[in-house]
């Protein structure tokens, strides 16, 4: 972790935000300054409104209260589908490019090598030049994350928001991304945004959770918003967080199959451990 550095400029700012979709408030009063270079898991059960939260912040859905303010550029990272790798007539390389695209360097030959100097620079920072003149629908789900994730930095974020980057991904292919991800914050502070349903495969760099639940919301270090009490208190009802070989394991809650462990090839808690989760063996 390397820690929020909150005393300077935030690069994102929640002002007494709130979002309901007729009578229903998916949160509101939310007040959150985002550092540079900080991670902030968004975690919560399915319909809580961590979609629609990033949703908000790029502008696409119209808060009911307050605002969002960003400092720099704000990159987005979409969730992996299956259906998405169909793909034979793009190469990742294109792929790259729609990120350059509608950016300040207009065509002709000038606006050209610099949109090829900027796909080059994005895909070198994630590794995938050698694979970037494939079409799409070759690669495997985490090399197209990977693309995804050069297009985002096309834009050289202030902050990545980031949709289940991991979903449908191998454990390999997830450390692969998480390790970018973190590559990136550290060198460039570029801020994280991680929204997921698992929160193991991140715990090593997270700074801070947002959770979202019940038309509420709690904020703050893993250890303040992942235990016992403070779900319980989110959730209305009796949820259980375990700690189990450095990893967290929430039983209860409306959709108690999120924070299950993933655990990285070679932990200590293999895939052979047999460990239980919401009362079921994984
Ligand atoms: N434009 C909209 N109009 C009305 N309701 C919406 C709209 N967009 C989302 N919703 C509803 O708001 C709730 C939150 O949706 P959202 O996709 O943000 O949840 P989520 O936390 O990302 O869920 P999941 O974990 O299942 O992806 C859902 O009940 C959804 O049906």
């Amino acid at each position: 972790m390397t820690g929020p550095d909150l005393a300077i400029d935030p690069v994102l700012r929640f002002t007494d935000v709130g979002l309901s979709y007729g009578n229903r408030t998916l949160w509101s009063g939310l007040n959150l300054d985002i550092a540079p270079g900080e991670f902030v898991a968004v975690l919560g059960p399915n319909g809580s409104g961590k979609t629609s939260l990033l949703r908000a912040i790029l502008g696409q859905t119209t808060l009911t209260s307050g605002s969002i303010t960003a400092d720099g550029s704000v990159g987005y990272v979409p969730q992996q589908h299956a259906e998405d790798s169909d793909t034979m007539m793009l190469r990742g390389r294109d792929l790259v490019g729609f990120g350059v695209d509608g950016s300040r360097w207009g065509i002709g030959l000038r606006g050209m090598s610099h949109r090829r100097a900027a796909v080059d620079a994005a895909l070198e920072q994630v590794g995938a030049a050698r694979f970037a003149d494939r079409p799409l629908g070759l690669l495997s789900g985490g090399e197209q994350q990977r693309l995804r994730i050069a297009q985002a930095l096309t834009r050289d974020p202030a902050v990545l928001l980031c949709d289940e980057p991991l979903a449908s991904l191998d454990l390999a292919s997830q450390q692969v991304v998480v390790d970018l991800l973190d590559a990136r914050r550290r060198r460039d502070r570029t801020a994280v945004l991680f929204v997921t349903h698992e929160l193991n495969p991140v715990l090593p760099f997270v700074d801070r959770v947002l959770y979202l639940a019940g038309g509420s919301f709690r904020i703050g270090p893993v250890e303040d918003v992942m235990n016992t009490q403070t779900l319980t208190e989110l959730y209305g009802s009796p949820v259980e967080v375990l700690r189990i070989g450095g990893r967290l394991v929430v039983i209860g809650g409306e959709d108690d199959h999120h924070c299950v462990t993933h655990p990285y090839p070679g932990d200590a808690l293999g895939t052979d451990a047999g460990f239980v989760v919401a009362g079921e063996d994984l």
